[in-house]
């Protein structure tokens, strides 16, 4: 059981976060068909590229600031209700352009619904700008150009998400290099989808202090042990692996072997409801799936304060609530 352990999250798409219940009502609020996406309570996909449409569906439901403040607040509560103190929220402000409202106004609804949020829960938020890889570089490096603005206080990083199968990281080194001058966080998508060398590409091309998932460097041991002395944190999502096929089972899944090779990795939930899965549920299986004692699952935790994106004063106070 792990209902009694503080938790954190470094990984969450906000719109992979909505309910099913909750994008029905959008749906019927725009008066959208959603019969497409949503089948028996459930979202319907078939694999990679097919859940990154049913995503961008799912993402089109939330077009006002108050949508957008409603999922931030709803997704937080739940997951400071399960004993959560700390979450960062991938988000998309390029969605906010696709929908009309544009991107301070995205941003200013989920940052309300983060402070909305913290205010009755305590639960601190923060917001990582992702860039979209098969948009391609050139929308990248504006989105970096924005992030690099730092018009809201809560966005604290820059994230490469999408297809990992188009395009070298390198590609999106000027991107993540306007991030960092700006003193953004880096995480990069790799090692998910596409195996050892796509982490190595993002190692290499930009040297982000975290990898979301990075599981498949698994299939190198040269890497494992860079990914170890270099204390690269692995935003790892195992329910997310399963669900996607990435591992056929849980058994197959390599957190184990990274942490027993001192990789430093913490536990995420990606797209919850979407691999039918929460930041709760991947505790448990930590647990009493994968065998980890409450004891290494603290350490998780305390590694995720440890890279997460936010000032020294809110790390040391986290900290100090673990
Ligand atoms: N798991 C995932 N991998 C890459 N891009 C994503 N966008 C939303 N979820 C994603
Ligand atoms: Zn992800």
């Amino acid at each position: 059981m792990t209902a009694h352990l503080k938790k954190a999250e470094l990984h969450c798409h906000i719109e992979g976060a909505a309910p099913p219940a909750l994008a029905l009502l959008q749906a019927r609020k725009y008066n959208v068909d959603v019969s497409s996406i949503i089948e028996d309570g459930a979202y319907v996909w078939a694999d990679f590229s097919h859940f990154l449409k049913c995503y961008d569906a799912v993402a089109e439901l939330f077009r006002t600031e108050e949508d957008y403040a409603l999922l931030a607040e709803a997704y937080l509560t739940e997951l400071a209700q399960a004993g959560t103190i700390y979450s960062e929220i991938i988000v998309s402000p390029d969605h906010g352009n696709t929908i009309g409202i544009g991107s301070d106004a995205y941003l200013r609804g989920l940052a309300a619904g983060i402070e909305a949020a913290r205010a009755k829960t305590g639960i601190e938020g923060r917001m990582i700008i992702t860039l979209i890889r098969h948009m391609g570089p050139e929308a990248a490096e504006r989105t970096a150009l924005y992030a690099a603005k730092r018009e809201h206080a809560l966005v604290t990083g820059l994230n490469l998400a999408g297809e990992e199968r188009v395009h070298n990281v390198a590609d999106f080194a000027r991107a993540f290099d306007i991030a960092r001058d700006a003193g953004l966080g880096l995480t990069i998508h790799a090692g998910e989808m596409a195996g050892a060398f796509s982490v190595r590409d993002a190692l290499d091309h930009v040297r982000p202090t975290r990898i979301s998932h990075g599981v498949r460097a698994i299939e190198d041991a040269d890497l494992v042990k860079r990914i170890a002395d270099e204390g690269v944190v692995l935003e790892t999502c195992p329910g997310s692996n399963v669900s996607l096929q990435v591992f056929p089972d849980f058994a197959s899944h390599p957190l184990r072997a990274l942490h027993q090779a001192g990789c430093r990795v913490t536990l995420n939930s990606d797209d919850p409801p979407f691999f039918h899965t929460s930041l709760k549920q991947e505790y448990e299986i930590a647990s009493q799936v994968m065998g980890f004692s409450d004891d290494e699952i603290n350490g998780m935790t305390r590694t995720a304060i440890e890279a997460a994106f936010v000032d020294e004063a809110t790390r040391r106070r986290l900290l100090a609530a673990l």
